[in-house]
């Protein structure tokens, strides 16, 4: 891993573990999932753990789902990180930026996506980062592929994520020939 230019060298650092959601459905879904994980591996204090096979699911919106939008292409990432979930979160908005991501109407079609489901059990109520991820619990598409690469993963604050997605119900199918 390559080390961050902190500049806080008092400030001891330390490996925290994070869950990464990446999402796509627009342009070449999977080699947007691929580049996404390439320039997290190449991003200065994240180590990149596992990386979750690819999932594939309708489009869902506000108005629920919407089988005429683009189908998604979903995978999970696991990290360990020297970040805090901010400086986390700018790299996620900065390798969504450089993939072409524009913010239009709220779940809006996008080429691609990068959340943070859960950085080490914190907690936070800031609308610029929430964590865990508020809707983490109501998606197969993060749920699925999650379980896939952790079967024992826990979501803080909702519980075991198999049970949770047995609850749900996954409606994600394998992502035919696409691998990350
Ligand atoms: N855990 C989180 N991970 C990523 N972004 C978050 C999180 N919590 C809050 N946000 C904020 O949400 C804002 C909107 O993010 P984004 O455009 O990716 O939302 P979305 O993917 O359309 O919807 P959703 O948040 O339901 O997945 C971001 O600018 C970010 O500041
Ligand atoms: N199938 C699917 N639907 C979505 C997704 C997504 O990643 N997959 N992301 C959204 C906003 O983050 C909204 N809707």
């Amino acid at each position: 891993m390559r080390i961050p230019d902190r500049g806080r060298l008092d400030a001891p650092s330390r490996l925290q573990p994070a869950v990464l959601a990446l999402g796509s459905n627009l342009g070449d879904r999977g080699e947007l999932l691929r580049d996404a994980v390439g320039a997290l591996r190449s991003t200065p204090g994240v180590e990149v753990r596992a990386v979750s096979p690819v999932v594939e699911s309708v489009a869902v919106k506000p108005a629920g789902v919407d089988p005429s939008a683009p189908r998604y292409l979903n995978a999970v990432v696991l990290v360990d990180t020297l970040l805090d979930p901010h400086e986390l979160l700018a790299e996620a908005h900065r390798i969504e930026a450089e993939h072409g991501r524009v913010r239009a109407e709220r779940w809006g079609d996008r080429t691609l996506d990068i959340d943070i489901v859960d950085f080490d059990g914190e907690v936070l109520a800031d609308p610029a980062l929430t964590l865990p991820h508020p809707r983490a619990a109501e998606r197969a598409f993060v749920l699925a592929p999650w379980l896939a690469v952790d079967e024992e993963a826990v979501l803080p604050g909702a519980g075991r994520v198999d049970a949770l997605l047995a609850a749900l119900g996954d409606d994600t199918v394998p992502a035919e020939g696409v691998s990350l």
